[in-house]
């Protein structure tokens, strides 16, 4: 059946062993939306992730993304789906024996399709993008600061052109300040690129700059999925103390975002 969403999770089932940590999980994510996904430690977060990206099967149930279902279809169908999503693993996860620029070159390499010259122009194409120098384009992991690595990770994220984009903890290691930037880049690339996001955080603030539904899990299930606004009301005691001290600021300051946003949609549509 075609539905509207670019991820269909349905009654999805993951066990290890005798442990349950999905208990009949659905979920759809929209074209075009973000949806990020909290929970409490060990609720299952990047479990999910990893069953979205294909790392994983899910024990019952079923995953499709651009309605391809991620178990048992062709071998090549499942790469050609790869090549249509980007992944900002946590803390980076740059190949500390790379550069810069062959870390952003290595998916465009493995397509073994393009000539080097090409390459060239597209990696510095998409640091250009992230507002890396062209002086750091040599440097090697190490030799970053950890806003730069994210940076970087995220070129190297959007090296093919996706359509839909995971982050894992897009802010983790960052201080405020450089927290703040980098979130502003993503919600700049995201609307100029037309993006789809699904991301996991534990930071309120990057829920409130980026997110347009929440999607909550607790005790093997989504609790529920909504816009922030909505999820601060809820009364189940992870969801409050999640919020607490934050959940006015969610309400107002998402209420215009959410605002903001359907006017950009509205206007463009
Ligand atoms: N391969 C595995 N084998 C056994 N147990 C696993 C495996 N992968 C994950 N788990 C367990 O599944 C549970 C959920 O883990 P997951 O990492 O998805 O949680 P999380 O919500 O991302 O947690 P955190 O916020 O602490 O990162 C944990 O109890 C973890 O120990």
């Amino acid at each position: 059946m075609a539905t509207d969403n670019v991820i269909d999770i349905d009654s999805v089932w993951t066990q290890y062993g005798d442990i349950v940590i999905h208990r009949d999980l659905t979920l759809g994510v929209h074209y075009g939306e973000v949806m990020a996904i909290i929970g409490g430690s060990g609720s299952g977060k990047t479990t999910l992730l990893r069953l979205m990206l294909g790392l994983e099967g899910p024990s019952r149930g079923t995953i499709k993304v651009f309605g391809v279902p991620l178990q048992g279809c062709a071998a090549g169908d499942l790469r050609q789906t790869r090549n249509r999503w980007g992944v900002l693993f946590q803390e980076g996860a740059l190949f500390s024996a790379l550069s810069v620029f062959d870390n952003v070159a290595l998916p465009l390499r493995e397509l073994k399709a393009l000539p080097e010259d090409v390459i060239r122009e597209l990696v510095m194409m998409k640091l250009d993008l992230v507002e890396i120098d062209t002086i750091s384009v040599n440097k090697m992991p190490a030799e970053l600061s950890g806003g730069m690595v994210k940076r970087v990770a995220l070129a190297r994220a959007l090296a093919l052109n996706p359509e839909l984009l995971f982050l894992d903890e897009p802010t983790a290691g960052l201080d405020p300040e450089r927290s703040h930037g980098f979130v502003q880049l993503i919600e700049s690339l995201r609307r100029a690129l037309n993006l789809t996001v699904v991301m996991v955080t534990h930071d309120v603030d990057t829920l409130l700059a980026l997110s347009d539904r929440v999607a909550v899990l607790a005790n093997q299930q989504l609790l529920t999925v909504g816009p922030l606004w909505e999820i601060v009301q809820n009364k189940d005691p992870f969801v409050q103390n999640f919020f607490l001290g934050h959940g006015k600021r969610c309400e107002q300051e998402n209420i215009k975002d959410f605002r903001d946003k359907m006017a950009v949609r509205l206007h463009a549509a």
